[in-house]
């Protein structure tokens, strides 16, 4: 069941050649390299045609489909995640399961459907007691069965609720699962952690673009300094992997942006302390002018040591 699921945009870009030359002859009257760019740009329309938030969703799609790492029924968080994309391309593919997606942003964000939204600074550990908070019930956030069955296209099956005592036993069927019943492992509860997050920054040119009223499209995803992009990114994956090593169950799968630079290599030496096998992933989605890049940390290992991972200089 689980690997016949398909959201409805996992299909190969439908793009028609007819439109996207109908997109490309409208170069001439754009007036901006961004207008520009985005409507020549495959993604970015195709994302249009399938009410995806953006762009970015193709991103994870394209990690997903190579390393599978959203499964339904899974816990996920998803840092920095507006305007939505990733958020959306995760709810599908975890809630046939009753999975839940819990997405955090700094900016003020409306969720997609079935996503829960926390705003606030993820580099604040305030912020990141509340998502704990949140995610402790193990009930929060989930889709009812009710709402699901409303949902259903006429002659699609739903899979049934689980109840409480299914969902503790698979949670508890192998013998790494077992940990998470003592109180070190009491917050592992996430299967997945999703980073994308970079520092916005705000617009100073093309005031066209302050007429738009969700204030993700008022940011920029970077600097326009390699470095600046670079360390401030670095700083976003350390404290997404400080808050993976503490609510991330064994097994579980972490994907996180970076702009690449002198500090990746030793933030990929931290993953593999953590993580059974630790990727760089460049997806063709990602634009090839852009350093951003993805580390993609696959199974947590059962035993951690701590210290591998957070001292830097060993
Ligand atoms: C590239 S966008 C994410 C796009 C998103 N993945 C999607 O698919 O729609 C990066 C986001 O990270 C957020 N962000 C940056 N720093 C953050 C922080 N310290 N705490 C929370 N969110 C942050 C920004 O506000 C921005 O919305």
């Amino acid at each position: 069941m689980a690997d016949t699921y398909k959201p409805p945009y996992q299909k190969r870009l439908l793009l028609s050649s007819s439109l996207f030359n109908l997109q490309q002859c409208c170069h001439a009257s754009s007036n901006t390299r961004w207008v520009t760019r985005q409507k020549s740009d495959r993604f970015a329309i195709e994302a249009k045609v399938q009410n995806l938030k953006s762009r970015a969703a193709f991103k994870l799609l394209q990690i997903n489909d190579r390393y599978r790492i959203l499964r339904p029924g899974m816990t996920v968080i998803d840092l920095g995640f507006a305007p939505g994309s990733w958020s959306q391309v995760a709810i599908d593919l975890v809630r046939p399961g009753l999975g839940r997606v819990v997405g955090v942003d700094v900016i003020p964000v409306q969720p997609p459907k079935g996503v829960n939204g926390i705003q606030g600074d993820f580099l604040s550990l305030d912020t990141q007691e509340r998502v704990r908070e949140l995610l402790r019930d193990e009930n929060a956030g989930r889709a009812r069965k009710t709402a699901l069955l409303s949902e259903a296209e006429p002659g699609v099956v739903q899979q049934e609720e689980a109840s409480y005592i299914d969902r503790e036993r698979a949670a508890t069927s192998d013998d790494e699962g077992k940990k998470a019943e003592t109180d070190e492992h009491r917050d592992r509860c996430i299967d997945v952690v999703l980073s994308d997050m970079s520092a916005p920054w705000e617009i100073t040119s093309g005031l066209w673009k302050r007429s738009l009223s969700n204030p993700y499209y008022r940011m920029m995803n970077t600097s326009g300094n390699r470095f600046k992009d670079h360390a401030g990114s670095m700083d976003l994956c350390r404290s997404a992997l400080y808050f993976a090593y503490d609510t991330l169950k064994v097994g579980g799968h972490f994907v996180c942006k970076f702009y690449q630079g002198a500090e990746d290599k030793a933030f990929e030496k931290q993953l593999k302390a953590m993580f059974h096998k630790v990727h760089r992933e460049k997806p063709e989605s990602s634009r090839s002018e852009s350093k951003e890049a993805f580390f993609v940390g696959i199974k947590r290992l059962a035993k951690v040591d701590k210290n591998a991972v957070f001292d830097e200089s060993s």
